[in-house]
């Protein structure tokens, strides 16, 4: 950044301008300008709104011409913007992303609200001891709980060792290194040495069918990780297999809870009552789809 020369605002505003245009003859939502803008030249919303920053020098983190060409493979490559930027916001935390690693969504951040509702309500001291965050992706999850859970330890598990980079460059960045571990593997496989121990399991893992994958938006079929889309024919492996496993690794009592795809509920409350867990509930999202689902070890 040292040697890109702050331009002049009227420039921004013009590109601006241009950029709106393009997003909308493109069908790409026009707000993802000023997201970019403020991502990258520092701007806020009402510098935006009221369009103060034309008579200001503005220092951009990236020449205008590379920004342009980032913005071109939003329209036409359908790249998503937090790709471009980099990052994206969680909660109350700034959160690195690339394709190496889905991009956290706004609905998933009601699952560490389902773990702190649970944890209060179970009355066994769950906010304590081990927890755990399996297909931690860009480790948001794991971020939260540790936030959330002040005195926890928490274990963050993805396969992909690329995602892991992400996640602890994460941790770091938010001040939570030294209480999550990470683990390349496959779910609870690298944790067997904590069986028994878990107060809780949280899990955003890939829920969608194999058939629909290439059915969903270029943005995420083109760029996501497949790894962390694809939940099979029916998109409830993971899912079964987190509920034939976890309650080897859950304490008595201990806390079991993912998130799924609009649609899943019965199959994975019935997959629950066989699997033998107890005080099992399924909650909606914002939008009222039944989207999570909590369950006990007795
Ligand atoms: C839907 S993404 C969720 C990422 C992140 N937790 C979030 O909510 O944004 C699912 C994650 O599960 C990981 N994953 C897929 N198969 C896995 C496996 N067998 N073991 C561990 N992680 C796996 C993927 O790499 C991906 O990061």
């Amino acid at each position: 950044m040292a040697d890109i020369q702050p331009i002049a605002g009227q420039q921004i505003w013009q590109w601006r301008n241009a950029a709106i245009q393009a997003a909308l003859a493109a069908d790409v939502p026009p707000g993802e300008v000023d997201w970019l803008l403020k991502e990258v030249a520092g701007l806020d919303s009402l510098a935006l709104r009221l369009q103060s920053f034309r008579d200001k020098s503005i220092q951009l983190t990236l020449p205008l011409e590379e920004l342009e060409a980032l913005w071109q493979r939003r329209l036409h490559e359908r790249l998503p913007v937090q790709y471009i930027t980099g990052f994206t916001h969680w909660r109350q935390f700034k959160i690195i992303v690339s394709p190496a690693v889905l991009i956290p969504r706004p609905e998933t951040e009601s699952l560490i609200d389902l773990a702190v509702a649970a944890s209060v309500e179970s009355k066994n001291n769950l906010q304590l001891g081990h927890w755990a965050d399996l297909g931690t992706g860009s480790g948001a999850i794991a971020i939260s709980l540790a936030d959330a859970f002040k005195q926890a330890t928490i274990h963050a598990v993805d396969f992909s060792q690329q995602a892991l980079f992400i996640a602890a460059a994460n941790a770091r960045n938010c001040g939570f290194a030294e209480r999550i571990h990470f683990y390349q593997g496959s779910w609870w496989e690298p944790l067997q040495s904590y069986k028994g121990q878990f107060s809780g399991m949280v899990s955003n893992p890939p829920y969608i069918p194999t058939n629909t994958v290439s059915t969903l938006q270029p943005e995420v079929v083109n760029h996501e990780p497949h790894l962390a889309l694809d939940g099979g024919a029916d998109g409830l492996n993971c899912i079964r297999h987190l509920i034939a496993t976890s309650l080897d690794y859950l304490r008595p009592g201990g806390i079991w809870l993912i998130e799924m795809m609009a649609g899943q509920a019965p199959a994975v409350q019935e997959l629950l009552v066989q699997g033998g867990y107890c005080n099992i509930q399924i909650h909606a999202d914002l939008a009222g789809i039944e989207r999570f689902a909590v369950a006990y070890r007795r």
